[in-house]
């Protein structure tokens, strides 16, 4: 019944960090923060780690999303990745229109909808506030704002920029008032996440302050914590 803050880890291709034992050791520490504090965690790790993370995170409710998904149809398209692919894996949803990793609004649009049949849930990046309430019209589950600016930074958003995520849960609320609404870009620890959430969003996308962490357990809990604390009365 009650809100619960979402911390999404957008693993990225960090190497070392984002593969093998550092991929499976953010799957155990998220298990670990999500055990303590309850709160909505999504783990995008890259397609070569999603099936162990999945089975790392088997009986919790984190959530496992692949970073991106190819806009074609199965068959005869050698190294793509179709919505199929992902749904026959296991995985939950899936993270679309990455800064890193673009898409054509019409793609967006056709990926959206093959997700929802497929029982898939979707994540859609935004750059701007403006392209913010254009993908949330396409009515994705989720949608995160990140300026690829601060992306990989260490500047949080929610600190350098707190008129982009005010100015993104206006123009988005304007054309879809169900969607879930993300923070992302240089979010570093918890008084980042307090801060998104007061802002107006429901929680954060991180790659690099958890990824690359000697220590993504304590990161993680701090954001989780902090999360919760701004959704208090
Ligand atoms: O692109 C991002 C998450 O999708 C943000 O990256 P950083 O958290 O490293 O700034």
């Amino acid at each position: 019944m009650s809100l619960k803050p979402i911390v999404a880890v957008n693993y990225k291709a960090y190497y070392p960090y984002s593969f093998g034992e550092h991929a499976l050791r953010i799957a155990r520490d998220a298990v670990k923060v999500w055990k303590e504090t309850g709160v909505d965690i999504i783990l995008a790790p890259p397609y070569t780690e999603l099936y162990r993370v999945l089975k790392e995170v088997e009986g919790t409710d984190i959530k496992v999303f692949a970073q991106h998904a190819d806009p074609v149809e199965p068959g005869a398209k050698t190294g793509y990745i179709p919505l199929e692919a992902l749904k026959e894996l296991g995985v939950h949803g899936v993270i679309l229109n990455h800064s890193e990793h673009r898409l054509k609004l019409a793609d967006i649009n056709w990926l959206i909808k093959k997700a929802k049949k497929l029982g898939l849930q979707t994540l859609v990046c935004a750059d701007v506030p403006e392209t913010g309430a254009a993908v949330a019209v396409l009515e994705p589950d989720m949608v995160a704002v990140e300026p690829p600016e601060l992306i990989g930074t260490g500047i949080p958003v929610s600190k350098a920029k707190p008129e982009v995520i005010t100015r993104s849960v206006e123009l988005i609320r304007k054309v879809n008032k169900d969607i879930v609404i993300l923070t992302g870009a240089g979010i570093s620890r918890g008084e980042d996440v307090y801060a998104a959430v007061k802002l107006g969003t429901l929680g954060v996308l991180v790659a690099s302050a958890i990824v690359k962490s000697d220590n993504p357990y304590q990161v993680m809990k701090d954001m989780a914590l902090n999360g919760l604390k701004a959704l208090e009365k």
